[in-house]
């Protein structure tokens, strides 16, 4: 009785995968690739052959194949977070633990492996409920509780939500806008060292833009053979101009590497 020893919803992803992928990623969730004041930041998403991540603002998409999707949960395994935007939470209500074989919840003990969710909601626009899928499963001990990183307060019965699980909503900056340095410095403070950032199209276009994408470490993507047509969410972050005001790239990866996953390919890059 296979189901005995391996929990039916566990992925697997094959070593002789991992290796090419693991050059990309910090080794271990407590090894330190990163400089005190900031994570090990890795970018990852899946996009179609037209660069958008869904058909429309608001509805969640499946690109990735079975393959890949396993991938997207070997990277949950090895960071110590992973962070998404609230446009994303309120679309896709995503579970945004981590189901590979053997971490917490999937065979392995407490919570060993999963990552802490993280969503910028700086003006509380999520609703994060009882029913939530990361509130459940967080109750489950099959996931971290998430963090929502805001810029006011919040209610307070949103708070025991969070808080009941192990959650928290953490109020940073003070300006109008959630900014990188802020939210990297806070996770960097609480001890975190690595964050995939894994969407949705405001927060990759925004760390993207000329001004942060160096916080960006290393970025995987995974290419699904799609077009999705006009109106999706677009990767397409802000044009580069120099003094002169000629245009120039936003930037160009380095020691890349494509990995083929099933009908999927994955590109690998340092920034
Ligand atoms: N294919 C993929 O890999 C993938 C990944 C994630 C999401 N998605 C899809 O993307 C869509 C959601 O994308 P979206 O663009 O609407 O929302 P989003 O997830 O990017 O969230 C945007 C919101 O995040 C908040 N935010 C806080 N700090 C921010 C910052 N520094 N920069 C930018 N935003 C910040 C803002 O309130 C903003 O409105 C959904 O359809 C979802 O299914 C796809
Ligand atoms: N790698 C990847 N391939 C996709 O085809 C897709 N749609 C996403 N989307 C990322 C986004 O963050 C989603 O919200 C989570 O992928 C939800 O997934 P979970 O419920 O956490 O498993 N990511």
């Amino acid at each position: 009785m296979a189901n005995m020893t391996k929990p039916r919803e566990a992925l697997v992803f094959p070593p002789d995968k991992s290796s090419s992928i693991d050059l990309y990623i910090p080794p271990s969730s407590t090894s330190s690739q990163s400089t005190p004041t900031k994570p090990f930041v890795t970018l990852t998403y899946a996009t179609s052959l037209d660069s958008s991540l869904a058909l429309s603002p608001g509805v969640q998409t499946a690109l990735s194949g079975p393959e890949s999707k396993a991938m997207t949960h070997h990277l949950r395994s090895r960071h110590d977070a992973i962070l998404i935007g609230c446009g994303t939470a309120i679309a896709d209500d995503p579970s945004l633990n981590c189901r590979i074989e053997g971490v917490g919840g999937y065979g392995g003990k407490g919570l060993e492996g999963q990552p802490r969710p993280i969503v910028l909601d700086p003006r509380g626009r999520w609703d994060v409920n009882h029913e939530s899928k990361v509130v459940k499963l967080a109750a489950e001990g099959r996931g971290k509780a998430p963090w929502v990183f805001t810029l006011g307060e919040v209610g307070h019965e949103r708070n025991h939500i969070l808080e009941d699980v192990g959650g928290q909503f953490v109020r940073i900056g003070g300006g109008d806008v959630l900014e990188w340095d802020d939210i990297l410095r806070v996770l960097a403070e609480k001890g975190l060292k690595s964050v995939m950032i894994e969407g949705g199209g405001h927060v990759i276009n925004s760390l993207l833009s000329p001004k942060t994408a160096h916080l960006v470490d290393t970025v995987i993507i995974t290419l699904a053979p799609t077009w999705l047509g006009k109106g999706g969410v677009a990767v397409i972050p802000d044009e580069r101009r120099d003094e002169q005001g000629t245009k120039l790239a936003v930037g160009r990866l380095k020691d890349v590497k494509w990995v083929p996953l099933g009908e999927d390919v994955v590109l690998c890059g340092r920034m």
